[in-house]
């Protein structure tokens, strides 16, 4: 154990902010070539290359349209070089593409991206490196975030930094007042791949110079005019939006670089449209009343006889996002997503992570509470989060390698280390739960829903 934290090596250019230099409360662990290790060794396991048969045409999202000519085709992707943007000349084939381009061309019906995506480190370079050219207000949602556009008209989803990595969500607090954090939306996305979902867009953290990369290249007026500096000549702004949207909850550079979560953008929706789904395990958001799920032990059977929980895989879908929510502690899953083209037989869009990681010192039992009541998991799903739990791959210790590739982990470790013990905690606590399940259930195959019948453990 060591008290200060090396940099790591990281390709990007972080001038370091100063956020660092507030008192840590907790001793860093910093990443060793073990966890590195330990990273790589788990996603060279067979669990992890277990897949759907190769994907036919019809299960990716969008195809670059085939009819016409060669010369129609390489026209199709022309543009003039607009102000600030870089020209492009993209042909059919993919090594032409920007990143941003290659990952929306390669979703598909079951997951975001593939395993070891060779695309995914160049998204992910995008995101961290790239020349930004705008950045606006993202209308709707309650809390302030903005849409970045690269010049390679590429966009991302920038989710600012509001309070310190280190603050725990104050217990007073219900669920539906917490802060979003930039760094839950980080981790997510490497728990998620971690757990073998490949469901979170991929997401990096970023120092922005709120001044160069926001304020003088918005068009957003509105956001334009919230700008203004603290007491300490730190640049601040705030926007427009139902909360949290005023002077008193600015978010504010030091004195100009501020931290913040960056998402690749998803398709647009004219293009890829989207479902909005309400989650049957959705809480109250009230102060005073329990959701009926919340009074019902038996609430399970009746959501299993009701479209689309009642065929196909959206019930083992929605146990892999309760597990992904119970580890990362977030109550914040009123909705989820899907894409339109694949009806009711595709994954899980897992967005909107920012009220993860809140606490680490507490677990929240009832996220678990799909599980519980339906005692249904994947095999596939149980036999990663059993790897996880060895101390050959144990969870904190991917996790800790994995975020370390972030540009931020560099600035201050994204997850403190409380927070990646407690991922092994809850992570025990889950297999528990299933074990629980299947001494209830004579069948195993009641609990067990066998999606690799070929893979021997
Ligand atoms: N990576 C992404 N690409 C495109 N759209 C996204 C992405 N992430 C989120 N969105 C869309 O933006 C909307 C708002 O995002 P998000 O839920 O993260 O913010 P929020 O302020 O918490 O919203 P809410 O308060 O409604 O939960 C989401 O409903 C989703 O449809
Ligand atoms: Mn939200």
């Amino acid at each position: 154990f060591q008290r200060a934290r090396t940099c790591n090596t990281t390709s990007t250019n972080l001038t370091r902010s100063g956020s660092t230099s507030a008192a840590r409360p907790v001793r860093q662990r910093r990443v060793g070539a073990a966890d590195l290790a330990k990273l790589k060794a788990l996603f060279s396991h067979a669990l992890y290359s277990q897949h759907a048969p190769s994907s036919p045409d019809d299960d990716t999202l969008l195809r670059i349209r085939t009819q016409g000519t060669e010369e129609q085709d390489g026209q199709q992707w022309l543009s003039n070089s607009q102000e600030g943007y870089d020209p492009i000349q993209w042909k059919g084939s993919a090594d032409t593409h920007p990143p941003w381009l290659r990952f929306h061309l390669g979703i598909t019906r079951w997951q975001l991206y593939q395993h070891r995506d060779i695309n995914l480190p160049a998204l992910l370079e995008q995101l961290s490196n790239h020349r930004i050219t705008s950045a606006v207000q993202k209308s709707g949602g309650t809390q302030l975030k903005l849409v970045i556009t690269f010049s390679n008209y590429g966009q991302a989803l920038f989710k600012p930094m509001k309070q310190e990595r280190y603050d725990e969500t104050n217990v007073n607090l219900y669920y539906f007042s917490d802060f979003e954090r930039h760094n839950a939306e980080i981790a997510a996305f490497h728990l998620d791949r971690i757990l073998g979902f490949r469901r979170v867009p991929p997401v990096v953290g970023r120092l922005v110079d709120v001044i160069k990369e926001i304020k003088e290249i918005t068009t957003d007026h509105k956001l334009a005019r919230t700008f203004f500096h603290s007491p300490v000549g730190n640049t601040c702004f705030y926007g427009q939006c139902s909360y949290y949207c005023s002077t008193e909850h600015a978010v504010c550079g030091r004195p100009r670089a501020l931290e913040g979560s960056l998402a690749a953008m998803l398709p647009d929706l004219s293009l890829a449209p989207r479902r909005s789904w309400r989650n049957p395990w959705r809480r109250s958001y009230s102060r005073s009343k329990l959701a009926l799920w919340e009074q019902t032990p038996t609430y399970c059977n009746a959501v299993k006889k009701t479209p689309p929980y009642d065929q196909g895989t959206r019930l083992l879908d929605i146990i892999d996002m309760t597990i992904l929510d119970f580890l990362q502690n977030n109550m914040d899953r009123h909705h989820y997503e899907t894409f339109e083209i694949f009806g009711n037989n595709t994954f899980l869009l897992h967005l909107d992570n920012g009220r993860a990681f809140g606490r680490h010192s507490k677990d929240e039992p009832s996220i678990l509470t799909p599980l519980v009541q339906c005692c249904r998991i994947r095999r596939s799903t149980l036999l990663r989060l059993q790897l996880l739990s060895s101390p050959q791959y144990r969870l904190s210790d991917v996790m800790r390698a994995s975020l370390s590739q972030d540009p931020l982990d560099a600035v201050a470790p994204l997850l403190t280390e409380s927070h990646l013990t407690a991922l092994d905690r809850r992570l025990a606590t889950v297999i528990q739960t299933v074990q629980q399940c299947l001494l209830r259930h004579p069948n195993h195959h009641d609990v067990i829903y066998d999606d690799i019948p070929d893979f021997l453990d």
